[in-house]
C-alpha cells in the first residue's frame, strides 16, 4: 500500500500540486494520465524522497521504490551487464541472464550504451529497474521515444514480468491508449496543480482487451480530457 495525503509541493511561486491524494493498492498497475506540466513527474519524485512535500504526507511503509525514467539514463562507462549487475543483489544474478533472453539482448550484454540503439536502451533500463530490489515500481513516460512495435512489444513484457513479481506499478502517461493499455486502475488528473479528477476501474485482463471493449471508457476519458487538452 502507497499513500499520499494531501501533498502540497511548490516550486518559487508555482504551486504544482495542492492537497493531492492518492491511495494505491498492492500489487496492481495504476495509469495516471494527466496533461503536460501537470505535475506527474514532481508526484514521482516526491514518492522516491528525492523532493519532499511543503505539507502533507507519503506513507511508503518500507516499500523499496525502483525507477524507469523518460529516458535511459545508463552508466555510458560500463557494459550492459555491468549496469544490470550494479543494480542487483548477488544471489539473484541468475535473473539477468533470463531478462537478457527474454528482451532478446544476450548478444549484446558486453556492449556499451552507446553501441546501442534508443529501444535497446530503454529495454536495458526496463530490465534494471526490474532487477534493483522493489515492491514498488515508477514508471515516468517510459515509451515516449519509441515506435510503436517496440512500444507494444515493452508493454507486454513489463506486464509479463509483474505478473511474475506482482509488484505494485504507478504508470505516469499522457497517452491515453497507453494508460488504457496497462492500468488495472486509471486516474485521470486535472491540469496544474495536479488533483485527480476521476477514476476507472478496467476488469477485463490486460492481455484481453480489445479497442471495441475499451471503447465506453476510451470515450469517457476523451470527454474529460477535452476539457484539459493533453
Ligand atoms: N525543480 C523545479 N524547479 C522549478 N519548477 C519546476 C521544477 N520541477 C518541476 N517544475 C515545474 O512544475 C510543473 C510540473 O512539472 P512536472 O515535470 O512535474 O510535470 P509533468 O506532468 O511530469 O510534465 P510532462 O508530462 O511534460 O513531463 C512544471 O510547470 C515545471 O516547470
Amino acid at each position: 500500500m502507497l499513500i499520499l495525503n494531501n501533498v502540497t509541493k511548490h516550486y518559487d511561486d508555482v504551486v504544482v500540486l495542492k492537497d493531492f491524494s492518492l491511495f494505491v493498492e498492492k500489487g496492481k498497475i495504476y495509469s495516471l494520465l494527466g496533461p503536460s506540466g501537470c505535475g506527474k513527474t514532481t508526484m514521482l519524485r516526491l514518492i522516491t524522497e528525492l523532493e519532499k512535500p511543503d505539507q502533507g504526507k507519503i506513507e511508503l511503509k518500507g516499500q523499496r521504490v525502483s525507477y524507469i525514467f523518460q529516458e535511459p539514463r545508463l552508466l555510458p562507462w560500463e557494459t550492459v551487464r555491468k549496469n544490470l549487475e550494479l543494480v542487483c543483489p548477488k544471489k539473484e544474478r541468475q535473473k539477468i541472464d533470463e531478462l537478457l533472453e527474454l528482451m532478446e539482448l544476450k548478444e549484446y550484454e558486453g556492449a556499451y550504451p552507446k553501441e546501442l540503439s534508443g529501444g535497446m536502451k530503454q529495454r536495458v533500463s526496463i530490465m534494471r529497474a526490474f532487477l534493483h530490489p522493489h515492491e514498488i515500481l515508477l514508471m515516468d513516460e517510459p515509451f515516449q521515444a519509441l515506435d510503436l512495435k517496440l512500444k507494444a512489444i515493452l508493454m507486454k513484457e513489463i506486464y509479463n514480468l509483474h505478473q511474475s513479481i506482482k509488484n505494485t506499478i504507478l504508470f505516469v502517461t499522457h497517452d491515453l491508449d497507453e494508460a488504457l493499455l496497462l492500468g488495472d486502475e486509471i486516474f485521470v488528473l486535472s491540469p496544474k496543480p495536479a488533483s485527480v479528477v476521476k477514476k476507472f476501474s478496467v476488469s477485463t485482463p490486460q492481455m484481453e482487451r480489445k479497442s471495441e471493449d475499451m471503447q465506453f471508457i476510451k470515450e469517457e476519458l476523451i470527454k474529460l480530457l477535452n476539457h484539459a487538452p493533453i
